[in-house]
């Protein structure tokens, strides 16, 4: 493999543009492969053989899985480029932004999924769990402009990316996200506006295409 780096992703995935964006976010030019994950590359398998999932990025030919370490490993690595460090310096401050991360992962993504692969009381209890979700960051993030701070953060690129899936999740769910939390949608435009962000997400539109796509895969629809 030669040296520079390379992005194993698919572009409908939120994880995939936890690491777009934090490689935008630090001007890092990259080479980006597509995976096909009905037909997983041979590259993809022998980077990631644990998981063999994206995002995957490999640097100077060494991979790093996962895209919370991948975000870590690229604040770290680029940490003089000319935009802020992603984490906090501080100790206590950089074990918050992981927790909020952590929690995202869990409780977000998991309700998320739910909302557009069951039905019946199954939805409503995911809506319920996807609002209580939403509502608990949008507590945390209070009256500063981001998670971060002042400063786009951690955080901040744990959860936008889920913003390009709220219209297919509002859709199957029947219910607008901007009605339950409407400073947290206040804070997604405030993200959008920043190139690094709006450059990463999947297109709202495609995302819901693509679920519609799955929903009839799994006789869903
Ligand atoms: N915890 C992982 C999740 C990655 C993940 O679930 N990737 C999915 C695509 S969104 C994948 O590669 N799935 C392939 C498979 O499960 O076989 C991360 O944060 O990177």
């Amino acid at each position: 493999m030669a040296d520079g780096v390379v992005l194993l992703d698919t572009y409908f995935s939120m994880f995939g543009m936890r690491a777009r964006l934090a490689l935008a976010e630090k001007g890092i030019e990259y080479e980006y492969k597509e995976e096909n994950l009905g037909d997983k590359s041979p590259i993809l398998l022998e980077m990631n053989p644990v998981h063999k999932k994206i995002p995957v990025l490999i640097h100077n030919g060494k991979p790093v899985c996962e895209s919370l370490i991948i975000v870590q490993y690229i604040d770290e690595v680029w940490k003089d480029n000319n935009s802020p460090s992603l984490l906090p310096s501080d100790p206590y401050q950089k074990a918050q932004a992981r927790f909020w991360a952590d929690f995202v992962d869990k409780k977000v993504y998991d309700a998320g999924r739910r909302l557009w692969t069951t039905k019946g009381d199954e939805l409503e209890t995911a809506k319920k769990d996807f609002i209580e979700a939403l509502k608990l960051l949008e507590a945390e993030l209070g009256k500063k402009p981001y998670f971060g701070g002042e400063n786009f953060g951690f955080v901040d690129v744990a959860l936008v990316t889920y913003s390009s899936w709220f219209y297919a999740y509002e859709t199957c769910g029947n219910f607008s996200v901007a009605e339950h939390c409407p400073k947290l949608m206040e804070w997604v435009k405030r993200c959008m506006e920043k190139e690094s962000v709006s450059k990463s997400l999947a297109d709202p539109k495609k995302v819901y295409d693509f679920v519609l796509f799955l929903r009839k895969k799994h006789g869903l629809e």
